[in-house]
């Protein structure tokens, strides 16, 4: 490959951006440094104040960095690097600034939220969660407070009044699902009434790829506190005798679940239903149980935590707060697990994580691990990446990956291995996939005699306490995947640094390499020595992807220990195919989201006209419902149209919360693709499918522009312009059951007589 070729190649090359003009500004930025030392801390707030108000923007960049910085090392004793400067200006331009672990993004992001927030702008410093919103605003308060900028964060806890009072403030610290939540809560009053977390304007992500890319797709989720129909433990029963393989299978990419024709003819006969007829409500119950039975995971993809079920976030490893899983998902879970169906189980709304970041003006963030997803931040976002070397070099030594036959034999290996460094004084960290996978390592090593501290994603701030101890002699900690912040090991006096600092042992590689270099990154620190290795059996879940490599189970050695350069390029090659499964499941949802929010829109501006318009649309409403029949014989044809259409919004409008979140777990994989793939629905073919696609246009006018270019076929519908093919078995179910509910059922057909 010539040279230019590996260059562009290289991930994330395209999307570099650099900052030219800042060498030359250097010495500038010195002297100017040098001259606001001898202000007062009284003129700080005030001589910040003007930066802004005139001279040219390069000229405004300069002096703001050199005054940050002296008021950096004033407020917080640390004065910022040149690496620090640096990001904060790729921040202030909007960009993504990659810097590595420990280099001091904390800081980064206040000098460059006050920065902000003296050009009048409103900041949302938005982190990974509650306890590192809170302890960075307090932690950086002082420079605010100092610059004379207003600064608050918002948690779990806070009351009402006290967020309402938080948003005021010109930079609010808060973490993504919070702001999110908030948004959600303002949105679902219609009436632009109860604003409470103001403009969407400069959003400061931290972890930018994790947020950006990672959770793009997890939707945040308003729930409401009327009770759901409990979910149906007569089919839970009935799921958990199913076998798979004989009632069910499991596809090979372990995503979706289908019921095999044995399994289709025992649910029918149990409970006397006919599946792929008119009771799809069945139907999609003993699929979601199915689901929760055969792929969702306790200890994996979920804990029990106090009789309550709490998902773990797949790219953080941790429990993730508001979230729930759609569609009736956690229900199932929920009766699995034999615990009380959470009363609030309505979904009243629900938005992307990306849906949120998009509703700001100007975006940008810091995180240690930018390059690697530097295309997809472009594309989804529009942003570049400004790459920040660190301050120290990093001396960390990264191993080759170790290779075992089965996990048993990698369990043992890594118990060895750290056993052997634990003697030698080194403290050890073990990143591990699953909170399952963690116990079974701190068992055994408990049994070896090792003491261990077990981090098991339940409570942010009793992790800091345990990571802050993670860097004396003998500490050994096993946790599931850290990603970044608030994991800033230290290396303690004790000797540690001579012993070979850090030891980063991998319990199996993530599916993105991203993700190993964050956990790699907990060593070597601000130029500490560290050592980093990952272990790898043949059973990981990643290497499913590549059954060839199944065929090294001949080479391993009594240990179990496979040297094989071929194997280790094949583990290589599965991480790049997960990687590769990712970015293409987040450009589905990317247009998805789009095609969404643009309906979203139409519909409530329809709404809202319809409501002006005809007068006589609540009384209609009020008496729809079943009696959409009934309606032809009472009321003359224009006002049955109308009824119609008031209907249809009010579907729209209630049941595109359901929509979304069946598109949703459509993506996570929740494909319920058993359902009319065997017996399609009978009442909806393609010819009322385009029957129904022209009442669509008559109620929504503009959306003609996506349905325009539709194609409906036999197979399914093609939307090109947003490069959809979806089949109709899928479409179908979206169209009739999920997001119009069946009293539309009746008037579809009647139009479409
Ligand atoms: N300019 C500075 N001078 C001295 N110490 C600094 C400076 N900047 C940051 N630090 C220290 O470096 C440590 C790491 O900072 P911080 O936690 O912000 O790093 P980070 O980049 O967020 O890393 P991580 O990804 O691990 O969270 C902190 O203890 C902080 O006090």
């Amino acid at each position: 490959m010539g040279f230019l070729a590996r260059l562009l190649n290289r991930p994330g090359a395209q999307a570099e951006k650099k900052l030219g003009w800042l060498e030359k500004a250097r010495p500038e930025i010195e002297r100017l440094g040098r001259s606001y030392a001898e202000l007062q801390d009284e003129e700080i707030a005030k001589t910040a104040a003007e930066i802004f108000e005139s001279g040219d923007r390069r000229a405004q960049l300069t002096k703001y960095a050199a005054l940050a910085r002296e008021a950096a090392e004033r407020a917080l004793d640390e004065r910022p690097y040149d690496t620090q400067i640096t990001g904060l200006l790729g921040l202030l331009d909007g960009a993504v600034v990659q810097l590595l672990t420990g280099e001091g993004k904390t800081l980064v992001g206040a000098m460059a939220a006050a920065g902000y927030a003296l050009q009048g702008r409103q900041v949302h410093l938005v982190s990974v969660n509650d306890y590192l919103a809170v302890r960075d605003r307090n932690w950086m308060k002082p420079l605010f407070d100092l610059l004379g900028v207003e600064s608050a964060s918002v948690s779990g806890a806070d009351s009402e009044e006290a967020r309402r009072k938080a948003y005021r403030a010109e930079i609010v610290y808060a973490s993504v699902t919070e702001v999110g939540f908030d948004v959600l809560r303002d949105r679902f009053v219609l009436d632009d009434a109860h604003i409470r977390v103001g403009s969407r304007d400069v959003v400061i992500v931290d972890e930018a790829d994790s947020v950006l890319i990672d959770e793009a797709r997890v939707p945040l989720v308003l729930a409401g506190s009327t009770s759901k129909e409990d979910a149906d433990s007569a089919i839970a029963a009935l799921v958990e005798e199913l076998v798979p393989g004989e009632h069910y299978e499991v596809s090979q990419d372990r995503k979706a679940v289908s019921l095999t024709n044995e399994g289709i003819d025992l649910v029918e006969e149990r409970l006397d239903a006919d599946l792929f007829g008119d009771d799809s409500a069945t139907l999609a119950a003993v699929s979601l149980a199915l689901y929760a039975k055969a792929l969702v995971h306790r200890d994996v993809d979920y804990l029990v935590v106090d009789g309550r079920v709490k998902l773990i976030s797949d790219s953080r490893g941790r429990v993730a707060e508001l979230q729930r899983w759609p569609d009736g998902l956690q229900a199932a879970v929920e009766v699995k697990e034999r615990l009380a169906t959470t009363e609030s189980g309505e979904i009243l709304d629900q938005m992307t994580v990306e849906e949120l970041i998009h509703g700001y003006s100007t975006i940008c963030g810091m995180t240690g691990t930018a390059l690697a997803v530097g295309d997809d931040l472009r594309e989804f976002y529009g942003l570049e990446i400004v790459p920040v070397d660190p301050h120290l070099e990093v001396i960390r030594v990264d191993e080759p990956d170790r290779l075992y036959t089965r996990q048993e034999s990698k369990e043992r290996a890594i118990v060895g291995e750290v056993a052997e460094q634990h003697a030698a004084g080194r403290p050890v960290l073990i990143g591990t996939r699953s909170v399952a996978e963690s116990e079974s390592l701190a068992e055994r090593l408990r049994t070896r005699g090792i003491a261990c501290e077990v981090l098991n994603a339940k409570d942010d701030s009793a992790e800091a306490q345990i990571i802050a101890q993670a860097g004396r002699s003998g500490a050994v900690t096993v946790s599931t995947q850290m990603a970044g912040r608030g994991t800033d090991i230290r290396l303690a006096d004790d000797g540690v640094a001579e012993a070979g600092g850090l030891l980063v042992i991998g319990a199996g590689r993530y599916q993105s390499s991203r993700l190993d270099d964050q956990l790699r990154g907990r060593a070597g620190r601000q130029g500490d020595p560290g050592t980093s290795v990952f272990f790898i059996s043949l059973e990981d879940e990643l290497l499913s992807r590549v059954p060839e490599i199944q065929r090294f189970v001949e080479e391993g050695d009594e240990h179990g220990f496979i040297a094989s350069k071929r194997a280790a390029q094949l583990v290589e090659h599965a991480q790049r195919m997960a990687e590769g499964e990712n970015t293409a499941v987040h450009r589905d949802t990317w247009r998805f989201n789009e095609l969404m929010a643009k309906q979203r829109e139409l519909v409530l501006a329809r709404r809202r006209e319809v409501r002006d318009e005809n007068a006589g649309a609540d009384e209609v409403r009020r008496r729809l419902g079943d009696r959409a029949e009934e309606l032809s014989e009472e009321f003359d044809a224009a006002t049955v149209d109308a009824a119609i259409t008031e209907v249809l919004l009010f579907t729209i409008d209630s049941r595109w919360v359901d929509h979304l979140a069946f598109l949703n777990s459509l993506r996570e994989g929740i494909h319920l693709r058993t359902l009319a793939r065997e017996k399609p629905h009978e009442a909806f073919n393609a010819e009322s499918i385009r029957a129904f696609s022209t009442f669509w246009d008559d109620v929504v006018a503009d959306s003609t522009e996506v349905l325009e270019d539709a194609e409906f076929t036999e197979d399914g519908i093609d939307l090109p312009a947003y490069g959809l093919k979806r089949p109709s078995s899928t479409w179908t179910y979206l169209s009739t059951e999920t997001v119009f509910g069946s009293d539309i059922e009746t008037i579809v057909k009647k139009i479409g007589r």
